[in-house]
């Protein structure tokens, strides 16, 4: 077993995470230590400025370093780990067009750490034909597997739904020996989850999101936006599917004559109509939807899921898991996989021809 450190800052662009874990990169051999630092305001506009800029774009550089220096910073808590695994920031994601980029350079963080770095995980699947996304999925997997293992979990099919800034959501059977084997995960980006909610919040209200979801539930949903969002070709697409932060910028203009919170509770009907359109594309209906990610905190949201999903929909934390820092594990997790040769992404997750173990791997003292 390794002592991985996970790293994510995610599409939300609140933070970055951190959490460690031992593994073998299949097995849970149990979860550590979980820290968070939030992107001041000042990295926060920077890395705004950026979305939707590729890697030859000039002010790149300067902000992979910003994205190094924090995750150097957090990484510091963390003495005990023995390999980093970073994902670095998303600034865009056109995996049939231009690729996706993620900013941050690996090997100076492994400078920066001392330790090895894998990083640039979604290139490779990207080259071979896949979207390039969701990656968590194997993870969940392994979360599930952990799960039933505990005793937490029945040995059948669960999904997981995570609300970051883009909401993903994975369905998996945790009696499949591999993640990789068919049949044993199908995952997909769902919709648009507290992204465009943020950026609601930071325009009309300079706060960087509704607190506990207060401002929805104060409001009323517009039902005929809704519908419009909702009847967009991407939802009739099969999956896999991968979204980019700012893909549905039409829900965002369509709210804009309604009032803040009839806004912010018209974005959480459409995310929740979202996640109940996707629940089609599984190959079965799972016993329960465990949501993870941010979007769990904010109650107008997990009302809205609970009332238009068939199924429960209970917080990861039922299952003994920490839905804030399950990402941060799952790339721990996922650059175990990469060290040890194992694919990280397969035809159900990113649509893939075959499994893929992407990544690249930096060593502290390479000039690689
Ligand atoms: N107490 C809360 N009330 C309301 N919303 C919250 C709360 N806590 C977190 N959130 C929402 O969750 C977001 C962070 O979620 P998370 O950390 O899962 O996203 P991420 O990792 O950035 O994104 P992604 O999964 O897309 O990569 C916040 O930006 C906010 O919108
Ligand atoms: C390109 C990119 O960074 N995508 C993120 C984003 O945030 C959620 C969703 O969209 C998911 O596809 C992915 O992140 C998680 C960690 C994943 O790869 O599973």
């Amino acid at each position: 077993m390794i002592r991985a450190l996970g790293m994510m800052s995610g599409t939300s662009l609140d933070g970055v995470d951190a959490a460690m874990i031992e593994t073998d990169g299949v097995r849970i051999g149990g979860f550590g230590d979980s820290a968070f630092r939030a992107f001041g305001d000042n990295e926060s506009a920077v890395l705004h400025a950026g979305l939707g800029l590729w890697p030859d774009a000039p002010e790149v550089a300067e902000l992979a370093q910003l994205v190094q220096a924090a995750h150097s910073d957090l990484a510091r808590q963390f003495p005990d780990a023995q390999l980093i695994g970073f994902h670095g920031q998303t600034l865009a994601h056109d995996p049939r067009g231009r690729g996706t980029h993620q900013a941050g350079d690996g090997a100076a963080l492994a400078r920066m750490t001392d330790r090895p770095v894998v990083w640039d995980f979604r290139s490779e699947d990207v080259r071979q034909g896949g979207e390039g996304a969701p990656l968590v999925p194997f993870f969940h997997w392994a979360c599930a597997n952990w799960a039933v293992g505990q005793g937490r979990l029945p040995a059948a099919p669960v999904a997981f739904l995570n609300l970051g800034g883009v909401g993903n959501i994975s369905w998996v059977d945790p009696t499949a020996p591999a993640p990789e084997t068919a049949g044993a995960c199908v995952a997909f980006d769902t919709g648009p989850a507290n992204a465009p909610l943020n950026d609601l919040m930071r325009r009309r209200r300079r706060q960087s999101r509704d607190e506990g979801g207060a401002l929805a539930a104060s409001g009323t949903a517009d039902q005929d936006i809704v519908a419009a969002f909702l009847d967009d070709p991407w939802f009739r697409r099969p999956a896999p599917k991968s979204l980019d932060r700012d893909q549905f910028a039409g829900l965002t203009r369509a709210v804009a004559p309604l009032s803040d919170s009839d806004a912010a509770a018209t974005m959480v009907s459409a995310l929740a109509g979202s996640v109940a359109a996707g629940m089609a594309w599984l190959p079965a209906m799972p016993a329960q939807v465990l949501i993870c990610g941010g979007g769990r905190h904010n109650a107008a949201i997990m009302d809205a899921l609970a009332a238009a999903l068939p199924v429960p929909v209970r917080p990861v934390e039922a299952i003994g898991l920490n839905g804030d820092m399950l990402e941060a594990q799952a790339f721990g997790w996922l650059a175990v996989r990469v060290l040890r040769g194992l694919p990280i992404s397969g035809p159900m997750t990113t649509g893939v021809p075959a499994p893929v173990c992407g990544g690249r791997i930096s060593h502290p003292r390479s000039r690689d």
